[in-house]
């Protein structure tokens, strides 16, 4: 059988908003409440992340087109800007190679870039096109993702849920319910009081045995952070997520020894590459990894990431990205869970994570999710047909 190659590499940017996280939310969505932000010490940007640009770059979709005729695509965060950098620069990389060639291009990808890349919006733009690779391959073959990567240990995969509801995630059969941080450092005491206050109320309403979990999205000091977590000690605090700022491993260590015994350690949602998690598994020493594949670099370097974090014993719980990481939980033993973001404004429906970009997305029920609902070529998702699409850049 010969291989087909790759005729074409095309980057699209859907019209409108949605598409998980970062991307503008109608007024009132839970995601948008006053959650808290490294740029929260700056007051007139506390109220909302999209006050200083978080929703700006939305949604970029990456096609592939094979010379059967076979089309790969898959969406990630990046907008026109990574529109550009797909057409420009990686497009003449990918074009005319096999499409069985991943590792190769990744490579190209990664270093033809470095001298503007390494990390964020690059490395969000080469992830997408990494992603559509695989779906790509997936269709030529007529296999889902998962089943190239190694095939499924489980044939479940349970959830947590990440939202302002973890009443309601109990409810809807989820393992566990994550809040996001919403009084950072610049609220001092009475911010840690009010937290303090939500997440014994949160426990009220769980009761025992439900983990909780708490993201603080980048925004804490040291300081700030070890005493959260000791205020936070009575609660039954799962894991603290991404208190600090990413580029700061050295502080996690200290964090890591400073915080209460039984409490884990998360990160890495902002980190790329294996470099990258090397750093924050070395020196920062975090419990737990939560690389998102289409920003980490694509399930390429995903597989590279989580072995490294197997090495060193940690868990691997990619940030929510639908079947994009499905596929990847369902096959190894070190992401024994996968997270699930609200999106309903309110947090109290299970609505499909990257809705209206994407149809046949699978969503969890009763909490868990079959693996034999991935069983089709690729991801085993569609571009909804009655979204329109623009394409930026055309060659
Ligand atoms: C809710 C968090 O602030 C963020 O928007 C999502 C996230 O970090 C996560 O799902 O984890
Ligand atoms: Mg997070």
């Amino acid at each position: 059988m010969t291989t087909p190659t790759i005729t074409a590499l095309r980057a699209y940017v859907p019209d409108s908003t949605g598409g998980a996280d970062y991307h503008a939310q109608p007024a009132g969505h839970w995601i948008d409440d006053h959650i808290a932000s490294p740029m929260a010490k700056y007051p007139e940007y506390r109220e909302s992340r999209r006050s200083f640009g978080l929703s700006l770059l939305g949604n970029v979709v990456v096609e592939v087109e094979a010379s059967d005729g076979t089309v790969g695509f898959a969406p990630t965060t990046g907008g026109e800007p990574a529109a550009w950098i797909i057409e420009n620069h990686l497009a003449r990389l990918v074009e005319g190679a096999p499409v069985t060639d991943l590792e190769r291009l990744w490579d190209q990808m990664y270093l033809s870039t470095l001298y503007y890349g390494r990390k964020g919006l690059v490395v969000n733009a080469i992830s997408g096109v990494d992603l559509a690779l695989w779906d790509l391959l997936g269709k030529v073959r007529g296999l889902p993702v998962h089943a190239m990567i190694g095939g499924a240990v489980r044939d479940e995969i349970p959830f947590y849920a990440t939202g302002p509801r973890p009443d309601v995630a109990r409810k809807l059969g989820f393992i566990g319910g994550k809040l996001p941080l919403q009084h950072g450092p610049a609220e001092g005491d009475e911010g840690i009081a009010k937290t303090v206050a939500r997440l014994a109320a949160a426990r009220e309403a769980v009761g025992p045995g439900f983990w909780l979990m708490l993201d603080c999205w980048m925004s804490l000091t040291l300081d700030h952070a070890v005493r959260l977590s000791h205020a936070l000690d009575g609660v039954g605090l799962r894991w603290l997520e991404e208190p600090l700022l990413p580029d700061d491993y050295w502080s996690h260590a200290t964090l890591r020894e400073r915080m209460p015994a039984g409490m884990l350690l998360s990160s890495g949602e902002h980190e790329s590459t294996r470099y990258g998690f090397r750093a924050l598994l070395e020196l920062g020493k975090v419990d737990l990894v939560q690389p998102d594949v289409g920003w980490c670099g694509g399930l390429t370097e995903l597989l590279r990431i989580s072995a490294l974090a197997e090495s060193h014993g940690a868990m691997v719980v990619p940030h929510g990205s639908s079947v994009y990481s499905y596929h990847f939980v369902a096959t190894r033993q070190h992401s024994p869970f996968a997270e699930f973001l609200m999106m309903h404004p309110e947090g109290t429906e299970v609505v499909p994570m990257f809705s209206p970009l994407l149809v046949d997305e699978p969503v969890p029920v009763n909490g868990r999710l079959k693996v034999s609902e991935l069983d089709r070529p690729g991801f085993g998702v569609r571009l909804n047909p009655d979204r329109p699409l623009g394409r930026p850049y055309p060659r």
